[in-house]
């Protein structure tokens, strides 16, 4: 898939912003501050209608404005997309092709934006809540339908929490058990069927990257378990007690963290900077080939800054990675010169200033 055109209003500091990208590279280039990770924002909300940097509508909205404005037009194959995404402080409203979107799971796949930020790096080490989210969006792009079952299961986990709160009595409490335990286990599979897909391309990319013989694995708890549904049964059943006391859910996914190990030692302890960030460009190279095989189309991909995080190494793993795939990329810099320098001189380069966009 590639984006022909873009148009951002009101977003952030980019006031009025056209672009018509190239379908390969694209370099936004320009010193701090001045916008280049809020274009890739726009572009990753069209697709995913979620920011990467803040769950506050406010924040995206350029200061002293009512509402943003992102169109995009998307071509796929013989099929071209229009999206229109407007943002207001209560909430956000998706056109497709000029009518109403009710549900997001039917724009999610319409864009699918891959990023890459330095600040995934840190979820290797942060909290679980973190590495689950980073999980269950690369989850989302490969497929849309994981929405309404992730959705569904919030619900029910929202309800049994309210009830366990309230001291509801256990004939009250018995449907939501029931209701988690089957939405509960239904997420477990598809994460850990998910994580098994990938497995072998994140092995592949490791040792790609590194050129050493550490194994790298992607390990989700209890994933080996035949029965999640009656795990689960057990475990509520065990906690209980726990549970009304503290009057929250403490079984189901919403609990479960992925784990990042190297040579079967967890990254989240015992991980270099440099083996973390092995490990997210690893894994981002195997979502990517993922989706391509399974979508039979290339993602859009965004690289954040990227270049001042990477080594040598490591970067010419990625531009090669990049060089050798089809499909369009936008890129963020501070310094242009490299990318030229690192074969890029092709590409489309904008020069990014105060919230506006040079093309050369
Ligand atoms: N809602 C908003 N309204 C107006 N300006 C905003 C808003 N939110 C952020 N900004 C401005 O956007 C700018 C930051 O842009 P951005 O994060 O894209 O930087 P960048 O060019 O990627 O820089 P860096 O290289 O440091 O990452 C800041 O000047 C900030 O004040």
């Amino acid at each position: 898939m590639v984006i022909t055109s873009l148009n951002f209003i009101a977003f952030r500091n980019l006031t009025a912003t056209k672009c018509t990208p190239a379908a390969d590279f694209n370099v936004l280039w320009g010193q701090n501050a001045q916008g280049k990770t809020n274009f890739l924002e726009a572009v990753y909300l069209l697709g995913f209608l979620k920011s990467f940097r803040t769950q506050r509508n406010e924040d995206l909205i350029s200061s002293g404005e009512t509402h943003s404005r992102l169109q995009g037009n998307i071509a796929s194959g013989p099929l071209s997309h229009h999206i229109e995404l407007m943002i207001e402080p209560q909430q956000k409203r998706v056109q497709l092709d000029t009518k109403k979107v009710r549900k997001a799971s039917d724009i999610l796949g319409i864009l699918r934006p891959v990023l890459f930020s330095p600040d995934e790096v840190n979820l290797v080490k942060g909290s679980p809540s973190g590495r689950r989210d980073f999980l269950d969006r690369a989850l989302l792009q490969a497929d849309p339908t994981y929405l309404e079952r992730v959705q569904d299961y919030l619900r029910t986990l929202r309800q049994r929490n309210r009830l366990l709160r309230n001291g509801a009595a256990d004939s009250e409490l018995s449907p939501w058990n029931e209701a988690l335990i089957t939405n509960g286990a239904r997420i477990h599979k598809d994460r850990c069927r998910f994580i098994e897909q990938l497995q072998p391309r994140i092995q592949h990319a490791y040792a790609r990257i590194t050129e050493v013989q550490e194994e790298a694995r992607l390990n989700y708890p209890k994933s080996e378990i035949e029965n999640p549904a009656e795990d689960m049964r057990c475990a509520l059943h065990r906690l209980a007690r726990e549970e009304r006391r503290l009057g929250q859910t403490l079984v189901g996914p919403h609990r479960e963290d992925p784990q990042f190990l190297v040579n079967g030692q967890n990254l989240r302890a015992f991980g270099s900077q440099g083996q973390q960030r092995c490990f997210i460009l690893a894994f981002k190279a195997a979502q990517i080939e993922h989706l391509e095989q399974t979508t039979g189309d290339s993602p859009v991909l965004l690289l954040d800054d990227i270049t001042s995080e990477l080594d040598s190494q490591r970067k010419s793993y990625l531009f090669d990675f990049l060089r050798e795939r089809r499909g369009q990329v936008f890129l963020t810099t501070t310094d242009a010169d490299s990318l030229r320098r690192e074969g890029l001189a092709q590409a489309r380069f904008f020069h990014v200033k105060k919230g506006q966009l040079h093309d050369e």
